[in-house]
Protein backbone atom coordinates (compact mmCIF):
# COMPACT_ATOMS: atom_id res chain seq x y z
CA UNK A 1 0.00 0.00 0.00
CA UNK A 2 1.02 3.32 -1.21
CA UNK A 3 0.04 6.95 -0.35
CA UNK A 4 0.36 8.51 -3.37
CA UNK A 5 -1.53 11.97 -2.86
CA UNK A 6 -2.87 13.49 0.20
CA UNK A 7 -5.10 16.78 1.25
CA UNK A 8 -6.57 17.26 4.28
CA UNK A 9 -10.26 16.66 2.52
CA UNK A 10 -8.86 13.02 1.22
CA UNK A 11 -6.26 10.89 0.32
CA UNK A 12 -5.22 7.85 -2.22
CA UNK A 13 -3.73 4.40 -2.04
CA UNK A 14 -2.37 2.69 -3.98
CA UNK A 15 -1.79 -1.40 -4.01
CA UNK A 16 -4.24 -1.32 -1.40
CA UNK A 17 -5.19 -5.42 -1.60
CA UNK A 18 -1.94 -8.00 -1.43
CA UNK A 19 -2.39 -9.43 -4.83
CA UNK A 20 -3.66 -13.00 -3.63
CA UNK A 21 -6.51 -10.84 -1.92
CA UNK A 22 -7.24 -8.93 -4.88
CA UNK A 23 -7.27 -12.02 -7.08
CA UNK A 24 -9.76 -13.12 -3.87
CA UNK A 25 -12.01 -10.22 -4.47
CA UNK A 26 -12.03 -10.90 -8.35
CA UNK A 27 -13.66 -14.13 -8.03
CA UNK A 28 -15.95 -13.05 -5.40
CA UNK A 29 -17.33 -10.31 -6.97
CA UNK A 30 -17.48 -12.52 -10.28
CA UNK A 31 -19.71 -15.10 -7.80
CA UNK A 32 -21.95 -12.09 -5.49
CA UNK A 33 -25.30 -11.44 -6.41
CA UNK A 34 -26.29 -7.72 -7.55
CA UNK A 35 -29.66 -5.93 -7.54
CA UNK A 36 -30.25 -2.48 -9.56
CA UNK A 37 -29.45 0.11 -6.78
CA UNK A 38 -32.92 2.03 -7.44
CA UNK A 39 -34.31 -1.40 -6.97
CA UNK A 40 -33.49 -0.26 -3.11
CA UNK A 41 -35.26 2.06 -1.16
CA UNK A 42 -32.93 3.94 0.28
CA UNK A 43 -30.73 5.26 -2.18
CA UNK A 44 -31.14 8.61 -2.71
CA UNK A 45 -28.34 10.19 -4.10
CA UNK A 46 -28.35 8.09 -7.30
CA UNK A 47 -30.24 10.11 -9.72
CA UNK A 48 -32.99 8.69 -12.60
CA UNK A 49 -30.36 10.07 -15.27
CA UNK A 50 -27.16 7.92 -13.05
CA UNK A 51 -27.73 4.85 -15.62
CA UNK A 52 -27.90 2.20 -13.96
CA UNK A 53 -25.48 1.03 -11.00
CA UNK A 54 -25.45 -2.26 -9.55
CA UNK A 55 -25.40 -3.17 -5.73
CA UNK A 56 -24.08 -6.10 -3.58
CA UNK A 57 -24.85 -7.18 -0.19
CA UNK A 58 -22.72 -4.75 2.62
CA UNK A 59 -21.15 -5.90 5.55
CA UNK A 60 -20.59 -4.16 8.74
CA UNK A 61 -17.44 -4.09 11.35
CA UNK A 62 -17.77 -4.38 14.36
CA UNK A 63 -21.64 -3.64 14.96
CA UNK A 64 -22.54 -3.04 18.67
CA UNK A 65 -26.39 -4.52 17.69
CA UNK A 66 -26.73 -5.43 14.42
CA UNK A 67 -30.02 -5.17 12.89
CA UNK A 68 -31.65 -8.84 11.51
CA UNK A 69 -30.46 -9.85 8.14
CA UNK A 70 -27.27 -7.38 8.42
CA UNK A 71 -24.23 -9.65 7.75
CA UNK A 72 -21.12 -8.44 10.43
CA UNK A 73 -17.59 -8.98 9.04
CA UNK A 74 -16.35 -11.69 9.77
CA UNK A 75 -19.44 -13.39 7.39
CA UNK A 76 -17.69 -15.80 5.81
CA UNK A 77 -18.02 -14.38 2.13
CA UNK A 78 -14.93 -13.08 0.12
CA UNK A 79 -16.04 -9.49 1.21
CA UNK A 80 -14.41 -9.93 4.18
CA UNK A 81 -11.03 -9.57 2.62
CA UNK A 82 -11.66 -5.88 2.30
CA UNK A 83 -13.09 -5.10 5.82
CA UNK A 84 -9.80 -6.87 7.35
CA UNK A 85 -7.29 -5.24 5.00
CA UNK A 86 -9.44 -1.68 6.02
CA UNK A 87 -8.68 -2.54 9.78
CA UNK A 88 -5.46 -3.34 9.10
CA UNK A 89 -5.00 0.22 7.66
CA UNK A 90 -7.00 2.00 10.08
CA UNK A 91 -4.00 3.87 11.43
CA UNK A 92 -3.39 4.99 8.47
CA UNK A 93 -6.83 6.53 7.58
CA UNK A 94 -7.21 7.95 10.56
CA UNK A 95 -6.06 11.35 9.74
CA UNK A 96 -9.15 11.32 7.16
CA UNK A 97 -11.40 9.44 9.19
CA UNK A 98 -10.77 9.74 13.09
CA UNK A 99 -10.09 7.02 15.62
CA UNK A 100 -12.74 4.01 16.45
CA UNK A 101 -14.37 4.79 19.10
CA UNK A 102 -13.76 8.49 18.93
CA UNK A 103 -14.96 9.98 15.51
CA UNK A 104 -16.89 6.40 14.72
CA UNK A 105 -17.50 2.91 15.81
CA UNK A 106 -17.87 0.25 12.82
CA UNK A 107 -17.67 0.93 8.63
CA UNK A 108 -19.46 -0.64 6.04
CA UNK A 109 -18.50 -2.37 3.11
CA UNK A 110 -20.97 -2.59 -0.04
CA UNK A 111 -19.96 -3.86 -3.47
CA UNK A 112 -20.54 -2.05 -6.43
CA UNK A 113 -20.63 -2.36 -10.46
CA UNK A 114 -21.37 0.58 -12.64
CA UNK A 115 -21.45 -0.53 -16.33
CA UNK A 116 -21.51 1.60 -19.21
CA UNK A 117 -23.13 4.93 -19.23
CA UNK A 118 -23.50 4.87 -14.93
CA UNK A 119 -22.42 7.19 -12.74
CA UNK A 120 -23.13 9.12 -9.15
CA UNK A 121 -24.54 12.27 -8.79
CA UNK A 122 -22.98 14.80 -7.10
CA UNK A 123 -23.68 14.10 -3.12
CA UNK A 124 -22.10 14.39 0.16
CA UNK A 125 -22.05 10.72 2.08
CA UNK A 126 -24.56 11.81 5.12
CA UNK A 127 -24.15 13.73 7.85
CA UNK A 128 -23.57 11.90 10.79
CA UNK A 129 -20.52 10.08 8.99
CA UNK A 130 -16.88 10.82 10.36
CA UNK A 131 -15.71 9.50 6.15
CA UNK A 132 -15.80 7.15 3.30
CA UNK A 133 -13.69 4.98 1.33
CA UNK A 134 -14.09 3.22 -2.08
CA UNK A 135 -11.82 0.74 -3.10
CA UNK A 136 -11.70 -0.16 -6.86
CA UNK A 137 -11.63 -3.79 -8.02
CA UNK A 138 -11.75 -4.60 -11.76
CA UNK A 139 -8.87 -5.88 -13.00
CA UNK A 140 -8.03 -2.46 -15.61
CA UNK A 141 -9.18 0.58 -15.88
CA UNK A 142 -7.80 3.18 -18.95
CA UNK A 143 -8.50 7.05 -18.25
CA UNK A 144 -10.39 7.23 -21.36
CA UNK A 145 -13.69 5.02 -20.35
CA UNK A 146 -14.15 7.83 -17.40
CA UNK A 147 -15.80 7.02 -14.13
CA UNK A 148 -13.49 9.44 -12.23
CA UNK A 149 -14.05 10.48 -8.88
CA UNK A 150 -14.54 13.82 -8.53
CA UNK A 151 -13.92 16.16 -5.20
CA UNK A 152 -15.21 19.36 -5.34
CA UNK A 153 -12.22 21.88 -3.96
CA UNK A 154 -11.77 25.02 -1.94
CA UNK A 155 -11.54 23.30 1.38
CA UNK A 156 -12.81 26.11 3.15
CA UNK A 157 -16.16 26.14 2.09
CA UNK A 158 -16.23 22.46 3.13
CA UNK A 159 -15.73 23.04 6.40
CA UNK A 160 -18.39 22.85 9.70
CA UNK A 161 -21.46 21.40 7.62
CA UNK A 162 -21.35 23.11 4.59
CA UNK A 163 -24.70 23.91 4.71
CA UNK A 164 -23.66 28.03 5.72
CA UNK A 165 -21.95 28.49 2.54
CA UNK A 166 -24.10 29.56 -0.67
CA UNK A 167 -24.52 26.19 -3.40
CA UNK A 168 -24.42 26.37 -7.04
CA UNK A 169 -27.48 24.49 -9.12
CA UNK A 170 -24.85 21.76 -9.49
CA UNK A 171 -24.06 21.58 -5.72
CA UNK A 172 -20.21 21.79 -5.69
CA UNK A 173 -19.78 25.38 -3.98
CA UNK A 174 -17.25 27.32 -6.20
CA UNK A 175 -17.69 24.85 -9.31
CA UNK A 176 -13.42 23.61 -9.01
CA UNK A 177 -12.16 20.30 -7.41
CA UNK A 178 -9.77 17.70 -8.17
CA UNK A 179 -10.43 13.92 -9.53
CA UNK A 180 -9.36 10.55 -9.34
CA UNK A 181 -9.17 7.77 -12.28
CA UNK A 182 -10.58 4.83 -10.53
CA UNK A 183 -7.61 2.51 -11.58
CA UNK A 184 -7.23 -0.96 -10.22
CA UNK A 185 -6.52 -1.22 -6.06
CA UNK A 186 -6.84 2.09 -5.60
CA UNK A 187 -7.96 3.28 -2.03
CA UNK A 188 -9.64 6.47 -1.84
CA UNK A 189 -10.73 7.54 1.34
CA UNK A 190 -12.28 11.15 2.21
CA UNK A 191 -13.47 13.28 5.23
CA UNK A 192 -17.10 13.63 5.94
CA UNK A 193 -18.73 16.71 4.03
CA UNK A 194 -16.92 16.72 1.08
CA UNK A 195 -18.95 17.12 -2.22
CA UNK A 196 -18.11 14.11 -4.63
CA UNK A 197 -19.32 12.21 -7.59
CA UNK A 198 -18.76 9.78 -10.30
CA UNK A 199 -18.57 10.69 -13.45
CA UNK A 200 -20.38 8.13 -15.90
CA UNK A 201 -18.57 5.32 -17.31
CA UNK A 202 -17.91 6.24 -21.02
CA UNK A 203 -18.84 4.19 -23.84
CA UNK A 204 -15.43 3.49 -24.85
CA UNK A 205 -15.37 1.33 -21.80
CA UNK A 206 -17.62 -1.44 -23.36
CA UNK A 207 -18.16 -4.05 -21.32
CA UNK A 208 -15.15 -3.08 -18.91
CA UNK A 209 -16.98 -2.27 -15.82
CA UNK A 210 -16.32 -0.28 -12.77
CA UNK A 211 -16.24 -2.55 -9.67
CA UNK A 212 -15.78 -1.14 -6.17
CA UNK A 213 -16.37 -1.65 -2.66
CA UNK A 214 -17.05 1.38 -0.95
CA UNK A 215 -18.03 1.94 2.74
CA UNK A 216 -18.66 4.71 5.57
CA UNK A 217 -17.36 5.17 8.78
CA UNK A 218 -20.17 5.80 11.06
CA UNK A 219 -22.17 5.23 14.50
CA UNK A 220 -24.77 3.30 15.81
CA UNK A 221 -27.35 6.03 15.03
CA UNK A 222 -29.03 6.46 11.87
CA UNK A 223 -28.78 6.38 8.91
CA UNK A 224 -29.44 3.09 7.57
CA UNK A 225 -25.60 2.29 5.91
CA UNK A 226 -26.20 3.28 2.89
CA UNK A 227 -27.70 6.10 2.69
CA UNK A 228 -26.30 9.75 1.47
CA UNK A 229 -27.06 12.70 1.74
CA UNK A 230 -27.47 14.72 -1.89
O1 LIG B 1 -17.19 4.93 -6.44
C1 LIG B 1 -16.70 6.00 -6.10
O2 LIG B 1 -15.65 6.46 -6.61
C2 LIG B 1 -17.41 6.83 -5.03
C3 LIG B 1 -18.69 6.22 -4.57
C4 LIG B 1 -19.46 7.10 -3.63
O3 LIG B 1 -19.29 8.28 -3.55
C5 LIG B 1 -20.50 6.49 -2.76
O4 LIG B 1 -20.75 5.28 -2.91
O5 LIG B 1 -21.06 7.23 -1.92
FE1 LIG C 1 -20.22 9.08 -1.78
Amino acid sequence: MELLHSSDQFAVFDDFLGAEAFQQMQAYLGSENFTYVRSRRWHTAFKLLDGDPLVGSSVLSDHPAPPENVLVHPCGRGIDVVATAIKAALPDLAPWVGKQGEAWEFFTCTSYIYPMGSGLSWHKDAKNRAGSYVLYLHPEWQPKWGAELLLSGTPEWHRGTGDEQPQRATGTPGGIGQFVTPYPNRLVVMKAGVMHAVKKVDVTAGDHARYSIAGFFQTAAEPAPQDRAS
